[in-house]
This record gives C-alpha cells, structure tokens and sequence, in this order.
C-alpha cells in the first residue's frame, strides 16, 4: 500500500477507469480530469493540492499535454509530472523529458510500470525533505548560474547590480523576456548581505488571484474552499532573505494593496487569519511591462511603484549585447555538449554568422534553446549552418516585411506569429508576451490561422 496523492488527466475514459481502479487498491488518492482545460482550470485555483504525482497524456484535443507541462512548470508547481503517450508518439515524449517531465510511459502499459515510478517518486519526496530540513538548518543558499558577458552596455549593469546588492533598497529589473532579470536578481541576492539566507521566486502572472494570495500569504485550515491543511506563504519562508517578484506588473490591485502593506509596515496577516505576522524581506521584483505606463494608466498603484523602485536595472536585450552573443554560444555549446557527452566544440562560420545576425526577440532563453537543439542535431565537432533551421531564411519581422516582398499584412503576421511561438519553444504565454498582444488574442489568431500543428498547413 502506499500513502500519497495522484491527479490523473486522460481523454480516454478507458484509461481513466484502468488507472482508477489500481491506484484505489493501493490506497491512493486521485484526483480524476477528462479534459485539459477541467485539469488547468483546477491547477490554477487549487495548485497541485499536495499530489505526489501528476498523470498526463500527450494528446487530448482540448489543450495538449505539452502545453500544460509547460503552464505547470512556468507556475513553479512542484509535483513530478510522468506523460503518457501512444507509441506513435514516442517523440513527444521525448520532448516532453526536455521541457522538465519526471518520466513517460508508453500505452498500453503494465501496472507495475506506475507502480515503479510511484515508488521512486515517493522515496524522492522523503529524500527531499530530509535534504531540505538540513539546507534549512545549515542555511545553505541556493547555487548561482555564472553570468557571462563581455559587451559595454551588460559590463555597465553587472557594475551597478554589484553596488546595488551590497544596500539593502528594493529593486526593480526592467528588460524584455529571456534576458536573464532572474539571473541577476539572484546575482543581487548572493553579493548582499543577506546572502547565507533564502532567495525565493514567484512568477506574479502565472498564479490566478487566489493561488498567488495564498502562495504569497499563506493560510489557515479553512481559509477557502480546498484549504485542507494550513500553508506558511512565501513572506514567511523568505523572512530575513530575498524575495523575488516576476512580472510584478501583472500583479491585481487586491493583491498590490496586500503587498503595499508588507512594504510598509513590515506584516502580513494569512489568508483566514487575523494575527499579523513581522517579515524582514529585501524585495527584486522584475517586468517586462512599462511600469511607469502602468502607473499612468491606474493599473500599477504609485505607492507601491516608489516602494519597488527604490533602484532601477534595465537588462539590455540582446541584439544590443554585440559580442555577447557569440560568448553566451559558445557558452551554451559547452554546457550541451558536456551533458550529452559529446565531443562538439566550434561553429562553422556560417553558423556563427546566422547566430550573430539573428535578433533574437525571446532573448538569452531562445539562444539557449537554440544551441541545445543544435547540440543533438549535430553530428560531427562542429555546429553547421544546417541544424540551424529556423534562421536559414530571412527573419519574417525584418527581411520578410520588406518592399521587395509584396504580401499581405494577414501573411507577414501569420508569418511572425509562427516564427515567435517557435523561438519561444511553442510556450504562448511567453510568445504572447513577445508579441506584446493578450494570450486570448494570441489564441484567436493561432487558431484563425491553422498554426496549431506548427503551421504546416
Ligand atoms: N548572462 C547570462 N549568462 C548565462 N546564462 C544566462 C545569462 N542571462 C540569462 N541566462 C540564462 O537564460 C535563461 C533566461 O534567463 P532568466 O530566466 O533570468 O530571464 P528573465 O528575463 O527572468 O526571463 P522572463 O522574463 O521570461 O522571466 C536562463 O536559463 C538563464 O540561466
């Protein structure tokens, strides 16, 4: 028997009634979805509810289950996440390991198969809290990717970032998707004083309203529908450390007055409770939106915008960074070829002149992606232009809008539309943010224009 929590998502009844019936005989509790918008809908009210494990399949018609496992990890919910997937699909699959799942399973499968993964899943959870309540006693804080740069405009930041750390000011870092806010929020955090404490992250858009209460506050037993157990908030997990905000901007006006208060008067009180609660947090908190516009459009209070933006950083994007791009390539190139043990070692000149000429809208993120796939693709030493594919044509935003291409205004965005949803790895909240457009509106268009399959109509 086993002690834990399922949540299965499956179009196929059959499948859901198989899985049902032996994970139940092991004393499991589930949590059954037939659909993927019923099992997002949940998530984004409930978060995982404490489950140990998430069951998914890869294709239901509604909402593909690649895209959920990109919503559930840009959410930070933390549960493992095994895809089920017909044979045929084998390379979903395998896409899906590269976008952070736990495992897959193949259909049809055994049930000692689930069983294996349940098992190890569950040992995992002990191991973690063992490790996690000794990181809490040693204090140990999280470990830092290096920054690499050699451009002026990223040496003038990283000066100013150093400075800043060293002050206790709350900071905000502007910049455009990808161009690594995270990266020196955390930069900020390990060069401050209160470096041996906790750096913690929530991405502000990624929540509904009630999720992100309760994840920032905390509740009691309770507090909501749901509320099975009490639940410390983030305030209270990043007491005496860093708290980093992601997309602040998109932050509603309930949950920036709660903020305002924590900002002002060092407390907080969780959801259901009436005690206050004292915090000592330095706050990063990072947009790509016009925070002043925001501001000017009543959508962002003043009050807070000034408590914020004690400090300013503005991340340049990097078709502005010159010389960094080959660095951060090469970079790249090392880190994929050491973990896929590979000898790869250079780029062609023609593949390092497509990197250097490209304008990467989804910024450091989609280089990354870029060389990742380039690393399996390969088959020699050397990157060629060849497992480049996406920039062997003209970019669409650029070339493809010029005079000597006289086409309709409906092709060059479909056109755009397709190239930013696969520079960004097909995620749409990220590509909608690219885009600058809503991601309802993002959804209308790529359905207008058959861009679901990738395009390939
Ligand atoms: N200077 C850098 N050197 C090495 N890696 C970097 C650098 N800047 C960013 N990265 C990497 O690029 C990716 C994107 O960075 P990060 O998540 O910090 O960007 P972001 O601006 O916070 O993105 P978003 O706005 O989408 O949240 C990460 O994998 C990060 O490690």
């Amino acid at each position: 028997m086993y002690n834990g929590r399922v949540i299965i998502c499956d179009d196929e009844v059959e499948i859901l009634r198989y899985l049902s019936k032996i994970l139940t005989a092991k004393g499991l509790d589930l949590e059954v979805f037939s659909s993927g918008t019923s099992l997002m809908s949940f998530l984004e009210n409930h978060g995982v509810d404490a489950a140990d494990l998430l069951l998914l399949d890869v294709r239901m018609p509604d909402l593909d289950g690649l895209e959920i496992l990109q919503r559930v990890k840009k959410m930070n919910l933390e549960v493992p996440v095994v895809m089920m997937t017909a044979y045929a699909s084998i390379n979903s699959a395998i896409e899906a390991m590269k976008l952070g799942a736990y495992d897959y399973v193949t259909k049809p499968f055994p049930k000692e198969k689930i069983f294996g993964i349940l098992e190890k899943v569950l040992e995992r959870k002990e191991l973690l809290k063992e490790n996690s309540a000794l990181k809490d006693e040693l204090g140990i804080p999280s470990p830092s990717t290096p920054l690499v740069f050699s451009s002026e405009s990223f040496r003038r930041v990283h000066e100013m970032a150093m400075l800043v750390a060293q002050s206790e000011s709350n900071v905000v870092i502007l910049g455009e998707s990808g161009t690594g806010k995270e990266l020196v929020a955390s930069l900020i955090h390990n060069n401050s004083p209160r470096a041996k404490e906790r750096f913690l992250t929530i991405n502000c858009a990624a929540l509904s309203d009630t999720l992100l209460e309760s994840q920032l506050f905390g509740h009691v037993r309770g507090a909501f529908t749901g509320a099975v157990n009490a639940q410390k908030g983030l305030l209270d997990a990043a007491n005496n450390g860093t708290l980093f905000l992601d997309e602040v901007g998109d932050m509603s006006p309930a949950i920036q007055a709660k903020l305002l208060r924590v900002l002002q008067e060092g407390d907080f009180i969780p959801v259901g409770d009436t005690k206050a609660r004292s915090v000592d947090i330095r706050f990063v908190a990072a947009t790509n939106k016009d925070l002043e516009e925001e501001v000017r459009q009543k959508r962002f209070r003043e009050d807070l915008y000034f408590r914020l933006n004690v400090i300013s950083l503005h991340l340049p994007p990097l078709r502005e960074r010159g010389d960094d791009i080959e660095l951060l390539a090469r970079h790249f190139l090392t880190k994929y070829a050491a973990r896929m043990k590979r000898e790869i070692t250079d780029f062609t000149r023609e593949a390092m002149q497509l990197l250097t000429s490209y304008n990467w809208p989804g910024n450091i993120r989609e280089l990354e992606n870029a060389i990742e796939r380039a690393a399996i693709l390969t088959r020699g030493h050397t990157i060629t232009a060849e497992t480049l594919p996406v920039w062997r044509n003209p970019q669409p935003a650029e070339a493809k809008t010029g005079v000597s291409r006289l086409v309709s205004l409906e092709t060059v965005e479909r056109e755009h539309i397709l190239h930013v949803l696969k520079a960004s790895g097909n995620n749409k909240s990220r590509a909608a943010k690219i885009l600058e457009i809503a991601r309802r509106t993002l959804d209308r268009k790529i359905e207008e224009y058959g861009l679901e399959d990738g395009g390939s109509r």
